[in-house]
């Protein structure tokens, strides 16, 4: 594989970064002393260097210096920053991974030299646990090989697809942000589970692991979830008493219209 002794860094290790480097580490495709990470806050590198051995430093040229992909895993609103911090740095054919929401490929490659190559990408934070669905947009300056290496890194974490960048909005919307739109369902089923007298822990086990049940249907058989749903809805019985309850309670739109909100403000971050 074109990773082989590839070195990986990561400028930010808030929430996504560590969920990365957890993720890819523990894939396996890089080994801990190939990554190197950085951030402004020293507790999160010092956990990472505790619990894997990666390389961390307070200083961001550090890791640019000594990485061949450099994956940007800062907030959107601070990224021109950095990148005009770290530009001098970026030499021969470092590759730039930005996944910030909203920010164009335009606007980081606008920042850096002429030639850097730079590729876009919406994973989500389920990278942790090796199930993200991430999404890869290539920059004008970006090879094949590096496109091939961003989905190899993001295919270690989870299922990692190409998209055109137009679409970038509609992913973050989806699934950069959907894990959390899943979340309060999971509690608010155990919360059902409670009022029937379940306890909170069984609730909760119970419900996370029907969703993520669910989900895997879904992918194994590809099938329509219409018809899974109705493998589960006998007449008269139990299931579609609970149907009725979330189509009267508008479930469909809810669910639609976060998607289409996460994703206008994904629009609105790259104004
Ligand atoms: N949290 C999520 O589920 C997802 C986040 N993203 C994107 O990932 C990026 C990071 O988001 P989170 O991890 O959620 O945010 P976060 O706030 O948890 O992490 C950002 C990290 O950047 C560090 N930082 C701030 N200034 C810095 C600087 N000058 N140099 C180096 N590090 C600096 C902060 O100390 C922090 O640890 C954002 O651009 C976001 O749009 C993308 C997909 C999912
Ligand atoms: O909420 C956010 O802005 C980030 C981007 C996708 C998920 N979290």
């Amino acid at each position: 594989m074109s990773l082989a002794g590839k070195k990986i860094g990561f400028i930010g290790t808030g929430k996504m970064g560590s969920a990365l480097i957890k993720g890819i580490s523990g894939a396996g495709i890089v080994p801990c002393s190939g990554i190197y990470a950085s951030d402004v806050f020293e507790a999160s590198l010092r956990e990472l260097r505790d619990s894997l051995g990666v390389n961390v430093t307070q200083d961001n040229r550090e890791v640019v210096n000594k990485s061949d992909i450099i994956v940007l895993a800062v907030k959107p609103q601070i990224l021109k920053s950095v990148l005009s911090s770290i530009k001098d740095d970026i030499t021969g054919d470092k590759l730039m991974i930005s996944i910030a929401a909203g920010v164009k490929l335009e606007a980081i490659e606008n920042e850096l030299s002429e030639g850097t190559h730079v590729v876009r990408v919406m994973p989500n934070i389920a990278a942790t646990v090796a199930e993200a669905a991430s999404a890869v947009a290539q920059g004008k300056y970006a090879s094949a090989e590096d496109a091939e290496d961003v989905l190899n890194i993001f295919r270690s974490v989870g299922s990692a697809i190409s998209v055109p960048e137009n679409l970038m909005d509609a992913v973050t919307g989806l699934s950069g942000s959907g894990p959390a739109f899943i979340f309060p369902v999971i509690e608010a089923m155990a919360d059902g589970g409670v009022y029937e007298g379940l306890d909170r822990n069984s609730a909760l086990i119970l419900a996370a692991q029907t969703v993520l049940g669910a989900a895997k249907m879904m992918l194994e058989t590809n099938t329509h979830p219409g018809q899974l749903k109705d493998m589960v809805t006998s007449p008269g019985g139990t299931t579609i008493r609970g149907i009725y309850e979330l189509e009267e309670s508008g479930i469909r739109a809810a669910f639609m219209k976060a998607v289409i909100a996460s994703s206008n403000r994904s629009k609105e971050l790259g104004k």
